[in-house]
């Protein structure tokens, strides 16, 4: 806010004249309205950081101006004069959205706190919604969808090491974004105008891996026909992302090491060294430090991977997101197919809610590519109820303290969410009315 330009709304000339006065001293810029017809004319032609209305104001009231710029102007400030003794209209003000009241008769230092707080309360909404902007174009930015605060945290790790060239290592069920999230890691830096290679290393065959990877001259092997630049070479100056690293042979983990600790590369039958500039992405949906207790995974390789870990959250952690995303698909693949956007019946939505998605995101993309292009509720419903009532757990054979675990997901579900009662009720699909009732018994206000 460059300025505080103010409106002064007030149907008796000596008061306005009185309001404007005081505030032009203080330095406000300020305009005056003599009703709410008026004050909206104003409020269309210029911006004002705070309104200043009486709440008798001819035959509409102050009340009418309140509701109508909260509907048009969320973050501007608003004080509303209420008269001598009217209590309930001061309240009943405060309720609707302004920042403050004053009573008639008001002193000139009552006048400016009143306008200050509005002031400052308009600066606070302001920057509330630049900030929620600002997380917006974050998320379009990475092209991941997720507003639960655990993708958040995962968005804001890739905006923090996306420009650095630590080895970062995402892990995370099949499904939940790990290569996305790569893709978002590279765009991100300044490696972006550089290649984006993807190896699978579960999808190359053992004898080919070496060549694939580091290249190989000519000749090197048999059927080796002509020199062959490997993956790091073609990644030069920009990402390589190394999918399924659990599954490479011993063989291949050491050689990896070797060439991640000396930066740079030798061909397959070849004997000159070719420095490096290659940032690893490396990924897992198995559990790599399990893999290295179990002696499947070289313990040194792992922890030269692991610089900066990345854990893609499973979808049935992130429940509140289901919605969003189903909105993003639809959208997604009706224009993918040209097809109109269907919408979702609430049936639908709950069993998508209720539903356990194994597959992740992945599988929510390609069941909602299916309804768009079927635009069959039925089948969709169908589709999700095989599984929905499967917990992600089963009970112990001695039996559980009920109570106990009801209080358990709810302070979990609120720890999980910041305190965040409405996220937290969402995330055990309970309304909020139920929730809070549960807290409640549970002494958990
Ligand atoms: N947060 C998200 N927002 C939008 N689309 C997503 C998101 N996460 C994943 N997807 C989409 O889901 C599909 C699967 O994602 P991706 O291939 O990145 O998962 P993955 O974890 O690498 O899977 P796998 O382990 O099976 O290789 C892709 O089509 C991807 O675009």
């Amino acid at each position: 806010m460059t300025e505080n330009r103010v409106l002064v709304v007030e149907d008796d000339v000596q008061q306005r004249e009185l309001v404007v006065s005081i505030l032009q001293q203080e330095g406000y810029q300020v305009v005056s309205a003599d009703s709410v017809e008026a004050a909206i004319v104003q409020i269309k032609q210029q911006a004002f950081q705070a309104i200043l209305s009486d709440w008798k104001l001819g035959s509409l009231s102050g009340l009418e101006l309140l509701r109508y710029v909260r509907r048009n102007q969320p973050v501007m400030g608003f004080v509303m004069v209420t008269a001598y003794g009217t209590i309930a209209h001061a309240v009943q003000a405060v309720q609707e959205g302004a920042d403050d009241y004053l009573s008639k008769p008001f002193q000139r230092q009552a006048l400016l706190l009143a306008l200050q707080k509005a002031l400052n309360c308009a600066k606070l909404r302001e920057q509330n919604q630049s900030l929620n902007q600002q997380l917006a174009n974050r998320t379009a930015l990475v092209g991941m969808v997720g507003d639960a605060p655990c993708m958040q945290n995962v968005f804001e790790r890739i905006q923090r090491v996306s420009d650095t060239r630590a080895t970062v290592l995402i892990s995370g069920e099949s499904g939940t974004g790990k290569e996305l999230a790569a893709r978002a890691l590279h765009q991100h830096s300044s490696r972006s105008h550089g290649p984006f290679v993807a190896v699978n290393c579960g999808a190359i065959p053992e004898t080919l891996a070496e060549a694939e990877l580091f290249g190989a001259e000519k000749g090197a092997y048999t059927g080796a026909e002509q020199r062959r630049v490997g993956k790091f070479e073609a990644a030069q100056g920009g990402t390589l992302f190394l999918d399924e690293i659990a599954e490479l042979s011993p063989a291949m983990q050491s050689r990896l090491l070797r060439v991640l600790q000396e930066n740079s590369v030798v061909r397959l039958g070849g004997h000159s060294e070719i420095p490096l500039d290659v940032r690893v992405i490396a990924a897992s949906h198995q559990d790599l430090a399990q893999a290295v207790s179990d002696g499947r995974f070289r313990e040194d390789l792992y922890y030269r991977l692991n610089v900066v870990p990345l854990r893609m959250p499973p979808l049935r952690e992130r429940g509140e997101d289901i919605p969003t995303l189903i909105d993003y698909f639809c959208k997604l693949h009706a224009k993918r197919h040209g097809v109109a956007m269907p919408t979702l019946s609430q049936a639908a939505m709950r069993a998508a809610l209720d539903y356990n998605w194994p597959g992740n995101v992945r599988e929510l993309g390609n069941k909602i590519e299916r309804f768009v292009l079927l635009q069959d509720d039925q089948e969709l419903i169908s589709g999700l109820q095989g599984s929905s009532s499967a917990l992600p757990f089963s009970l112990p054979a001695q039996g559980i303290d009920w109570d106990a675990l009801e209080k358990h997901c709810l302070a979990e579900a609120l720890a999980r969410h910041n305190n965040n009662r409405t996220r937290a009720a969402a995330f055990l699909r309970m309304s909020y009315k139920t929730f809070l009732y549960r807290l409640e018994k549970y002494q958990l206000v």
